[in-house]
């Protein structure tokens, strides 16, 4: 039987909640904290599976509601699986759906078995149930497959966040039924209870019961504030196995990922850094560079001094913006390949600095450069 999801822990920082380890995988492994690229459609827009690799991406995010829809799963399998399919040999991570389900169809219908909803691409009606997603997961051969969930709409009141925790909790005994491949040993519990403390604690615990190889943290980055997250992590990761990842669904910005790794996540995913390259918005050591600013239009220096990926070495801050403003399709794959690059490395800069147990000086230094406001 293939290996499964199996985390290695290798050091905790003295000051804080933050680890480094590698995740070993059937496709490789791979070293965390970890950013993971979106790539929703079975591509990182606009990159190659060589760029990505040669920027350093350990692994990437896919998502089952998409691709079941199109080009479908069957299709994908005959293909023999994502990984062939999309020429991608390093590790796959595949979120459920439950999430895209309700940021993407308007009409659905939650109940016990499954959620009823229309396609957002031909309004035609869909039913999708924890048996259905692992089933659809197991087509694509996802490396780290996440169990369905309902992510609660933000605010959400008490009662509906227990009602709705329940439920998450029967779908993912449901998931893990279902789940036949891999020796069960690759689907990820995802935490629920919104930003209640006590909820938090309560539904990591009955996860952890259930002896997942891994574990999501979800129903955050949907509008809260940044320190009701922090606080909701603080209430979860605690009562999660040590010795099992975290990943945090959703969360891409560089103040968030390090005060993410801080309480305890080794793994991040987030349309964040890609979409915003395909407005010419990208993150630099200095802060946000929104390169179509007029103030760039004679800058022939590097977007980012600091930055030695490939496009801040060959280059100018003048070419990126005449291409985002002519619309040039070469300018967001530019901005999209260093807004990457930057996460990518800012994670191994952030566990280089837990080898060291210097995460909070590097975090003092890093907010200061970005242009962070000290909390
Ligand atoms: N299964 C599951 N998946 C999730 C995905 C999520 N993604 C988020 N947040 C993404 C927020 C988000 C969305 C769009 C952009 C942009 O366009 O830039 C940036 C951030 N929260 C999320 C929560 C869940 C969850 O509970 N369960």
């Amino acid at each position: 039987m293939r290996p499964a999801v199996v985390y290695e822990l290798l050091k905790t920082d003295k000051e804080t909640g933050a680890r480094a380890g590698i995740i070993h995988t059937p496709h490789g492994s791979f070293p965390t904290p970890m950013f993971m690229p979106v790539g929703t459609l079975a591509t990182v827009k606009t990159l190659s599976p060589e760029e990505l690799k040669e920027m350093g991406s350990g692994i990437i995010l896919s998502n089952t509601y998409h691709l079941w829809l199109r080009p479908g799963h069957e299709l994908i399998r005959e293909a023999g699986g994502l990984h062939k399919f999309m020429n991608w040999d390093q590790p796959i991570l595949t979120d459920s759906g439950g999430f895209q389900v309700f940021s993407l169809s308007k009409i659905r219908d939650i109940k016990e078995e499954g959620v009823h909803f229309r396609s957002h691409l031909d309004g035609s009606k869909l039913f999708l149930s924890p048996e259905k997603a692992i089933e659809i997961q197991e087509a694509l051969g996802s490396d780290i497959m996440m169990s369905f969930d309902e992510c609660p709409p933000y605010p959400a009141s008490r009662e509906y966040m227990i009602q709705s925790m329940a439920r998450t909790t029967r779908w993912a005994e449901r998931g893990l039924k279902a789940h036949t491949t891999m020796d069960k040993q690759s689907l990820f519990g995802i935490v629920q209870g919104g930003v209640y403390s006590d909820l938090r604690q309560q539904h990591a615990k009955e996860l952890a019961s259930l002896d997942f190889p891994g574990y999501s943290i979800g129903g955050l980055s949907v509008g809260e504030e940044k320190h009701l997250m922090n606080e909701a992590l603080e209430a979860t990761t605690p009562f999660l196995p040590a010795d099992k990842p975290r990943y945090l669904m959703g969360v891409g910005s560089p103040d968030a990922l390090i005060d993410g790794v801080i309480r305890g996540i080794d793994m991040f995913d987030c349309v964040l850094p890609t979409r915003i390259a395909r407005n010419g918005t990208t993150m630099t050591s200095q802060g946000r560079v929104v390169i179509k600013n007029a103030i760039y239009e004679r800058d022939f220096g590097p977007l980012d001094p600091n930055c030695d990926c490939h496009v801040c070495k060959n280059y100018s801050r003048a070419y990126l913006r005449h291409l985002i403003k002519a619309k040039e399709a070469f300018g967001i794959r530019l901005t999209s390949y260093h807004n990457l690059y930057f996460l990518i490395k800012l994670m191994e800069d952030v566990r280089e600095a837990i080898m060291e147990d210097r995460l909070l000086a590097f975090r003092e230094e890093f907010f200061e450069q970005y242009g962070y406001n000290k909390e």
